[in-house]
C-alpha cells in the first residue's frame, strides 16, 4: 500500500469559467490558470503521482508548454491514469475536500465523482468528495481563491 497527498490553489478571476471536478459550475467568477485551473483534479493528480514517484503535475505538464494552455484537466487526469495502468499500482480510494466560500459545491459533487471515477476506471464508491467554507477566514474566506486537498491510497496489484 502507498499513500499520496495533493494540494492546489487557484485564484478566482472575472471572465473565467469555474470548472471543478470536470463540472462547469455557474458562478460570476472562475479559476485562473494556465490550464482550465480545475483545482480538484490537480490535487487528485498530485496525490496519485506522489506514490508513483513521478513528482507533480508541474513536472509532467509544464505551464511553459503551450500544448497545455487552457487544457481540460480531465485530459491530464487520463494521462496520469495511463501512467498508473503501466505501473503495478491501482487506486484503492481517493478522498478529497474542496475549500470554497462560494458557490455551493454540494449540488455538483455527484457529477464530479462520476467524471473522476469514469476517467480513473474505478467505482464511484472509491471516491469521496467533500466541501467546506473557511468561515470567512483567509484567502478562501475573502473569495480570492479556491483550494482543494486530496489523499489517495494505492495498492500493489500482484
Ligand atoms: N463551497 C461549499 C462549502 C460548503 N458546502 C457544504 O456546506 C456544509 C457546511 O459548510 P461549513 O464550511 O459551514 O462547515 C459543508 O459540510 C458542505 O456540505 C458546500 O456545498 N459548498
Ligand atoms: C496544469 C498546469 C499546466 O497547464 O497549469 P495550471 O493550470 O497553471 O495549474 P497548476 O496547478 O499551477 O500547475 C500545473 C501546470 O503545469
Amino acid at each position: 500500500m502507498k499513500i499520496g497527498m495533493g494540494y492546489d490553489v487557484h485564484k478566482l478571476s472575472d471572465n473565467r469559467k469555474l470548472i471543478i471536478g470536470g463540472v462547469d459550475i455557474p458562478f460570476n467568477k472562475g479559476l485562473d490558470g494556465h490550464s482550465d485551473a480545475d483545482v480538484l483534479i490537480h490535487a487528485i493528480m498530485d496525490s496519485i503521482l506522489g506514490p508513483m514517484g513521478l513528482g507533480d503535475i508541474g513536472n509532467l505538464f509544464p505551464d511553459t508548454d503551450n500544448k497545455y494552455k487552457d487544457i481540460d484537466s480531465m485530459v491530464l487526469l487520463k494521462e496520469v491514469n495511463n501512467k498508473l495502468k503501466q505501473s503495478q499500482l491501482k487506486v484503492a480510494n481517493v478522498d478529497c475536500v474542496i475549500l470554497a466560500e462560494k458557490p455551493k459545491m454540494s449540488p455538483h459533487i455527484k457529477e464530479m465523482a462520476q467524471n473522476i471515477s469514469q476517467v480513473l476506471d474505478i467505482n464511484q464508491s472509491q471516491i469521496s468528495i467533500k466541501a467546506t467554507t473557511t468561515e470567512g477566514l483567509g484567502f478562501v474566506g475573502r473569495e480570492e481563491g479556491i483550494a482543494a486537498q486530496a489523499v489517495s491510497l494505492l495498492f500493489l496489484n500482484e
